[in-house]
């Protein structure tokens, strides 16, 4: 059994998690239910910021709030001094009306709208992550309109295959996010942003995927990018403060993920940048990441009560929990691996092998396939570990199942973050026939 920050097994012989029996947790706000390891997220957040510090370079760590948007979730990476991604009007929104500065929040997306754009200025956000070229007009327009000057990093794809699952490369050439570096496409657009006067053109941007476990990636993509910025400060004088190297530093989801440190990826992306610009005689940029998954992942469980079960003589058992790929799409999406406990007697000799299903009507609504567990019964409470990341960002209403609550539990305390839907959610937005 593996556990994760301050999850472990309290007097009770009960799973806990931030000081908070999670049976109590279960009982008292419900099933499915998110809870997260308040104190393990702020533990990762501050490894990536010390990492920076140690080396003493400029940096930003944004919060790619993609992996898990919500108020209190923006306030806790404000508390931890982390600027913010944002990828749509939505989490702007959400950003703002949790009080974030919006002179750290960047926005990203490649096909963001004009009404996207407009609230993005009229915030006075810190970035604008410019996608593409008709991008590049219509930000032009909206300035003009608005006699405003934004600050833009432009998003190069620089050709980069990062070893994950296919549908979560970005970095490569075919891609629908960014400008290539390659074949003249990066160039074309900075020459067009460097007449502007409505941009301030801080940088490049690139992110080449996610989940990834080496900084071979990153430090190939930083060498491109680095050796494209020479070429273009002797071509147009133009040097790059910021160089934002993205997100994707990969965690652990089973025993087979093997994560390497936060502090790894960021000294070893440093050192290149260093040597690179070095050699070079460029300046050295600031660097920004963008970490989801690896401030949030791991520290997030969720617990379902377990129900019906069905046994396919010789070939396998299925147990069925009170959610599935409502809450939790990545194994359906992704053939995402999660491990799993009954956190109320995770102690109980391991006897069976089962397979969890969800209650969505679809054969694959499937959490976990061959999951060791102690002989399970109606109404235990099973634990799914590191569903901190891309788990509520991704919930949907799939059967009009209502999306789960979710608590945050630090010292003992469990806190109510997102209520859970109720069916009068559910139908809040449906018109009768007139
Ligand atoms: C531009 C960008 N930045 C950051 C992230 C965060 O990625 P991760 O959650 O893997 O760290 C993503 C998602 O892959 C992304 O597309
Ligand atoms: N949503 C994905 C990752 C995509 C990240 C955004 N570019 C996941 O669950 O792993």
């Amino acid at each position: 059994m593996y556990f994760y920050g301050t999850t472990g097994i309290n007097n009770q012989g009960h799973l806990e998690i931030g000081g908070v029996d999670t049976v109590q947790l279960a009982k008292e706000f419900g099933t499915p239910l998110y809870v997260y390891d308040v104190a393990l997220i702020r533990e990762r957040a501050r490894g990536f910021k010390k990492a920076f510090e140690e080396q003493n370079v400029k940096a930003q760590v944004a919060y790619a709030s993609k992996a898990f948007s919500t108020v209190a979730m923006v306030q806790l990476a404000e508390e931890e001094g982390l600027s913010l991604d944002v990828v749509s009007g939505g989490e702007l929104y959400t950003a703002i009306a949790a009080g974030f500065n919006p002179a750290k929040i960047h926005f990203h997306g490649n096909n963001k709208s004009r009404e996207e754009l407009e609230m993005a200025i009229d915030h006075q956000i810190g970035c604008i992550v410019v996608d593409n070229f008709f991008e590049i007009e219509l930000l032009k327009t909206i300035c003009q309109e608005k006699n405003a000057k934004v600050n833009i990093l432009l998003r190069v794809t620089p050709g980069i295959e990062a070893h994950t699952h296919d549908y979560i490369l970005t970095g490569q050439e075919d891609s629908k996010f960014g400008f290539d570096l390659q074949n003249g496409q990066a160039e074309k657009a900075l020459k067009i942003v460097l007449k502007e006067k409505q941009f301030n053109v801080l940088g490049l941007h690139c992110h080449i995927g996610s989940q990834i476990f080496e900084t071979t990636g990153f430090l190939l993509a930083a060498k491109k990018i680095v050796n494209k910025l020479a070429e273009w400060r002797d071509q147009f004088s133009f040097e790059a403060e910021v160089l934002n190297l993205g997100g994707g530093f990969g965690i652990r989801y089973t025993k087979e993920d093997e994560p390497i440190q936060p502090s790894q990826y960021v000294s070893d992306i440093i050192k290149e940048v260093k040597s690179l610009t070095n050699q070079l005689s460029l300046k050295m940029p600031e660097i920004w990441i963008e970490p989801g998954r690896s401030l949030v992942g791991d520290a997030g469980i969720t617990l379902y009560k377990t129900g019906s079960s069905k046994e396919v003589p010789g070939v396998r058992k299925y147990l069925a929990v009170d959610g599935g790929m409502s809450d939790n799409i990545r194994p359906s999406l992704y053939q995402a691996k999660y491990e799993a406990v009954l956190a109320n007697r995770p102690l109980d000799p391991v006897n069976e092998t089962v397979s969890i299903a969800g209650k969505c009507c679809e054969s694959g609504d499937m959490l976990i396939w061959d999951l060791p567990l102690p002989e399970p019964g109606y109404d235990d409470i099973l634990a799914v570990f590191c569903t901190g990341a891309y788990g509520y960002s991704m919930a949907n209403n799939y059967n009009r199942i209502p999306r789960p609550a979710v608590v945050f539990a630090e010292n003992g305390q469990a806190t109510l973050v997102v209520k859970r839907e109720t069916y009068e959610d559910i139908v809040r937005l449906d018109l009768p026939l007139t």
